[in-house]
């Protein structure tokens, strides 16, 4: 193995990738890299291009330009895929007549992978009871309890998960936090697609976020909460603010009667108001808020609320091919 392969290994690399569906872009020119020992976020509101940029790293359908990669290599190409990686897209595809345990079985089996490891897999989804009734009866909970379980059958160092949260209830939601962060911490990588920066905030370790089909930010999620402050409100914003520089704290004016201080340190600003004998009628922690910041990069680009494609071209989901540039 090359050095520049081993330093690959588990990283997924997007790279210039872009999709056409006739004369529509779904994906366009997009670029980023997942890294493994991290769950990475992959944002966008609806429409945005994550399920396209999923398939395609899957080898699902065709780019029309750039590359997909994980570790290096083509999904097409890979010798063990279901050992690589580990894919969720849709927690609706089972075959509603069989049990969760046998869906998984048949997976097993054709993939010579031993039985032992479905009821394994059961247990660690948290589906042991349930999975031996039919799929048609589950919950959207189950299905993605049930979908997650497939994704882990190979054992794979790479796991990629379309919507997982969707359907859950609050207390799943905590336990897929858990889960993937032990994954994490294994050393697995793993991509997680939201629409909801909300929903994967307190699960993911970096995120990429994405509109129209274009990267419009990606780093991590520290980063994107930025520098936390403490929200202060004063009869006199201008002589607070002169105080804290002399206490050497940067701020800025929000409005008439708040100002935003540099520093988490709460007392710190409240005993510096005291020296400077003004009034503090509020003082709070600021994070950053992550729901307008979201909003505002992607605002008004949900493509499934505007035109899109035709019709017919969307019938070529099968037949994709031919609807491709
Ligand atoms: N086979 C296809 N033919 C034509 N247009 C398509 C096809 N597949 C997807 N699209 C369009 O490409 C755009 C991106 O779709 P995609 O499903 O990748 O978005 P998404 O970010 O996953 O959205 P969501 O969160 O709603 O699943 C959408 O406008 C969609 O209608």
């Amino acid at each position: 193995m090359t050095t520049a392969t081993a330093t690959r290994e588990g990283r997924i690399e997007i790279a210039g990738l872009t999709k056409r569906f006739g004369g529509f872009t779904a994906v366009d020119d997009l670029s980023f890299d997942v890294e493994p020992g991290r769950i990475t976020g992959f944002l966008g509101p609806n429409g945005a291009g994550k399920t396209t940029t999923l398939r395609m790293l899957l080898g699902l359908i065709r780019p029309t330009r750039g590359t997909a990669t994980i570790g290096g290599r083509q999904y097409t190409t890979l010798s063990r895929p279901l050992s690589t990686v580990g894919a969720a897209l849709e927690a609706t595809n089972f075959h509603p007549g069989r049990s969760g345990r046998d869906h998984l079985r048949v997976l097993a089996d054709t993939s010579g992978i031993p039985t032992s490891r479905v009821d394994e897999l059961l247990e660690l989804t948290g589906i042991p009871a349930a999975a031996r009734k039919r799929a048609g009866g589950y919950s959207m909970g189950m299905r993605q309890r049930l979908g997650l379980a497939a994704a882990l059958l190979g054992d794979p160092q790479v796991l990629v998960l379309d919507e997982p949260a969707n359907g859950l209830d609050p207390e799943g939601i905590r336990w897929l936090r858990g889960f993937l962060r032990h994954l994490s911490e294994e050393g697995k990588t793993i991509l997680v697609s939201s629409h909801l920066l909300r929903e994967v905030e307190q699960t993911v370790d970096d995120v990429v976020i994405i509109a129209n089909g274009r990267l419009v930010r990606a780093g991590t999620m520290a980063d994107l909460r930025g520098t936390p402050g403490a929200l202060v409100r004063t009869s006199d914003v201008a002589g607070l603010a002169g105080a804290l520089r002399v206490a050497d704290v940067t701020s800025t004016v929000q409005d008439d009667d708040s100002l935003v201080a540099d520093t988490t340190d709460l007392r710190l600003v409240g005993d510096v108001a005291l020296r400077a004998g003004l009034p503090i009628y509020g003082l709070t922690p600021r994070a950053a808020d992550l729901e307008a910041l979201f909003f505002e990069l992607t605002e008004g680009t949900n493509r499934n609320l505007g035109e899109a494609a035709a019709p017919a071209e969307r019938d070529a989901v099968t037949g994709e091919e031919g609807a491709n540039e």
